[in-house]
């Protein structure tokens, strides 16, 4: 499936042209493939081919029938439209058009459910599906994103040589590969779109206690992230942070100082949360991040709560360079936490599900490309490369070396942050999940004993096997249950 342009039609589609869909096309284009493009709006087509149109070969269609038509056999087509009910709208018209064989890959950001439904729908009309999550943003989208295809092996095999192309390489490797079957690609999709609000959120915290305990200013916090970004946090959110604090707006103060604190959602952190849930997975870093974006949302609720339930104003500290480099190590600790968390969902999940997804490849493709992209994602590869069957990342001699180094500093930051009501929800569940992982004996067997007590739900002895049961409100015997 190369080049067939030359016959006068597209080698592949593009079915959605808003930010991720005209970039993609873009891409395609550029790389030497003929692209079909196609926008419910026939103004979206029109402002690409005026604008982008000499970047290469464009096949615009005001229809479907038209774009259909437009497209090499077997046809591939990616959809690039609103997740949700529109993805199902756009491939009942795809099947009423395409032929046996040919391909649709839906690339937006689509729940993994609906993905294995859409296949079996495909399937039951002889027409190939492939779920592929892309990452990356505009930027991404244009110059190489990472990607997650999944659903149909075979249908993969004959886009390969299109997508990989259009993906980023990182020594020499591009950010994509096979994830699994049905909804395996936009899984892992979902997982890392999990991690971007957990690593945003850490972020987010690190600025909140240079703020508030250390009182510095957005352009000095810019500052210190550019210098964490030259060691162990370097990555593309940790750039964008110097960025976005760095940047002033039309009154030359920061941008930041101004932007209403209450963050969106689109849906894919909440979902990996609530898999986390169903799977029985201890996510907490990622969920904390998705309730901190929720009580982002409640600002009416936080500016009376401000004025009831004061707290002694915090005395603002010496910005002095051990405690700015505590919180470094206090994020990095945090971070890695948050990608083991995130990691052993994608095992759990490939288990349940049947997917036999390797953990290698999703740090190998989002080294680059997408929005989690770090130096740290080459350590991830290395320690699967080490012991593909690693059952989680802290206990890898690396993360493990790292977090022993960072965890004095972890302690002190959360311990600041906790005495001046500085709310850090990510670190600090971060670190209650690592000290709960770290003790073999926990402090759950009382927990079984109450729900003995209240609903002869039983226990398992340490001394001997079976469960037991202890009568408690009648003689207080124990009997095997
Ligand atoms: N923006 C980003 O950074 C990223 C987005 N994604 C995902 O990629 C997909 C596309 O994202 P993005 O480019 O931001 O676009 P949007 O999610 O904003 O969706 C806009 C596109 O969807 C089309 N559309 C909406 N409703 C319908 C419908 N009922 N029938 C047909 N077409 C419809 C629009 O057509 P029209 O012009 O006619 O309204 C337009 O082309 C989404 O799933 C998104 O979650 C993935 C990674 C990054
Ligand atoms: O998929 C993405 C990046 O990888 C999108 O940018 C995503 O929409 C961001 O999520 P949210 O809007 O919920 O913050």
């Amino acid at each position: 499936m190369t080049n067939q342009s030359a016959a006068g039609l597209a080698d592949i589609g593009v079915l959605g042209l808003a930010v991720m869909g005209a970039n993609l096309a873009r891409n395609a284009a550029r790389k030497g493939f003929g692209v079909a493009v196609f926008n419910r709006n026939h103004e979206r087509t029109e402002k690409l081919i005026a604008e982008y149109g000499s970047e290469g070969r464009f096949f615009p269609s005001k229809n479907i029938e038209d774009f259909v038509a437009s497209l090499a056999k077997p046809r591939a087509v990616i959809i690039m439209v609103k997740a949700g009910k529109p993805v199902d709208d756009m491939i009942e018209d795809l099947i009423a058009q395409l032929e046996p064989d040919d391909i649709i890959i839906d690339g937006g950001n689509s729940l993994y459910t609906d993905t294995a439904r859409r296949f079996k729908r495909c399937e039951d009309a002889n027409i190939r599906f492939v779920g592929m999550g892309v990452s990356g943003g505009e930027e991404g989208a244009l110059e190489g994103p990472s990607m997650m295809p999944g659903g149909d092996r075979a249908a993969y095999e004959r886009i390969a040589p299109i997508v990989t192309k259009m993906a980023v390489s990182v020594d020499g490797t591009p950010c994509c590969t096979y994830i699994g079957p049905d909804g395996a690609g936009h899984y892992v999709k979902m997982v890392h779109n999990g991690i971007e609000y957990a690593d945003m959120q850490l972020i987010t915290e690190a600025y909140d206690l240079m703020k508030t305990l250390y009182g510095l200013d957005a352009k000095a916090m810019s500052d210190i992230f550019t210098d964490w970004k030259a060691g162990d946090l370097d990555s593309y959110l940790i750039e964008i942070t110097a960025a976005v604090l760095r940047k002033t707006d039309s009154t030359g103060k920061p941008l930041v100082d101004s932007i209403v604190d209450e963050a969106e959602q689109k849906g894919t952190g909440r979902w990996t949360a609530q898999n986390a849930l169903e799977l029985g997975v201890p996510v907490t870093a990622i969920t904390e991040a998705v309730f901190a974006r929720a009580l982002s949302g409640r600002r009416a609720m936080r500016g009376e709560a401000e004025k009831k339930l004061p707290h002694a104003a915090v005395a603002t500290r010496k910005p002095d360079r051990a405690e700015i480099d505590a919180i470094r190590d206090a994020l990095y600790a945090s971070k890695i936490v948050a990608y083991a968390q995130g990691f052993e969902q994608m095992a759990v999940a490939s288990n349940q599900y049947g997917w036999n997804l390797t953990l290698g490849d999703m740090a190998t493709i989002w080294r680059g490309g997408c929005i989690i992209r770090a130096r740290f994602l080459d350590r991830i590869k290395e320690a699967y490369d080490r012991d593909d069957k690693l059952s989680n990342l802290l206990l890898d001699d690396y993360f493990r070396d790292a977090v022993v180094k960072a965890e004095d500093a972890w302690r002190r930051v959360i311990v600041l942050a906790v005495q001046n009501g500085v709310a850090v929800p990510a670190f600090s569940s971060a670190l209650a999940y690592y000290d709960g992982l770290r003790r073999a004996r926990g402090p759950a067997n009382l927990l079984q004993g109450l729900r003995d007590y209240f609903g002869a739900h039983t226990y398992r002895r340490l001394d001997k096997e079976g469960s037991f049961h202890t009568r408690w409100s009648q003689d207080g015997t124990e009997v095997e249950a």
